[in-house]
């Protein structure tokens, strides 16, 4: 479905990313991981065809990505960039419907059929009571939610998400991580989610990339990538790992190292 082969590209004369190499298959949900810097955001960007790489391929269904008309490449391809959504002054609905632009005069029947996906997309999100709100006038959790309503009305048949979880509490995560899944299931949708949560992306994603200065230092599924001392060495910190009591996947547990935690500790008795 969608293929970085040997990309490269430099920033300011620095290489960002070396020789990356991924794909990505209709109907499964990979995680791209690392830490901060490392490259992630770069990728998608390429890999929406936002910008080319100076060395290898991005390609998207077999066609490599620069032979993609903007127009055509929108109604397949939906990307929700690290910044979210701009308080802009339009309704939640209008934003939604925004969402239809890339389909409308495709089909002659196109005007009704967005009506329907709009007001399908609303309903389903939870947004509909809140159509008529002014998304300048939302929280950033709630922009959020809104652009992954407009990204789902785009009907694409991959999706780009760069750390969508970022600005949600934690029932907004699982609510928009779960409706992702259900989607890229019954859909068949390919799902790449960079994400700086290692538990969430360990229980959503059956595939993990883990980045470290611009390359792809593992890949494979939760249980290989999230180890220890592979860690340890990405990410300069000592976890804690487990298995999570319900799915059996790993899951990273942080210890504060600072030493007021560590005395308080003691003193609780518990150091
Ligand atoms: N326009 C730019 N000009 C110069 N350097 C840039 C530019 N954009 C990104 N970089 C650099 O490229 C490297 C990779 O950035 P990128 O945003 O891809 O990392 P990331 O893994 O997404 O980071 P984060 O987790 O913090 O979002 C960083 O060192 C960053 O400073």
């Amino acid at each position: 479905m969608l293929e970085a082969i040997g990309v490269s590209k430099q920033r300011q004369g620095r290489e960002v990313l070396r020789n990356v190499n991924l794909t990505l298959h209709a109907g499964e949900m990979v995680g791209l991981i690392g830490p901060n810097g490392c490259g992630k955001t770069t990728l998608i960007r390429l890999l929406c065809g936002e910008e080319p790489p100076d060395m290898g391929q991005v390609r998207f269904q077999g066609k490599e990505m620069a032979a993609w008309g903007q127009r055509q490449r929108a109604r397949q391809l939906a990307v929700l960039p690290q910044e979210g959504l701009p308080p802009v002054p339009f309704t939640v609905e209008e934003v939604v419907a925004m969402g239809r632009h890339p389909h409308q005069g495709f089909w002659p029947w196109t005007e009704r059929r967005d009506r329907e996906v709009v007001e399908r997309i609303l309903q389903q999100t939870g947004l509909a009571p809140w159509r008529h709100r002014s998304v300048q006038w939302l929280s950033g959790g709630e922009r959020q939610q809104v652009a992954i309503a407009k990204a789902m009305a785009q009907e694409p048949s991959c999706l780009l998400l760069d750390e969508p979880t970022t600005y949600l509490d934690i029932a907004h995560q699982l609510s928009i991580l779960d409706h992702i899944q259900r989607w890229q299931r019954k859909c068949g949708l390919a799902v790449l989610v960079v994400f700086h949560d290692l538990n969430l992306a360990a229980q959503y994603c059956e595939r993990l990339l883990l980045m470290k200065n611009g390359k792809v230092v593992m890949e494979g599924r939760p249980a290989t990538v999230l180890r220890s001392s592979l860690i340890e060495d990405v990410y300069g910190v000592k976890p804690i790992m487990i298995s999570h009591p319900t799915t059996g996947v790993p899951q990273v547990l942080l210890q504060a190292q600072g030493v007021e935690s560590a005395s308080h500790l003691k003193q609780s008795g518990m150091g």
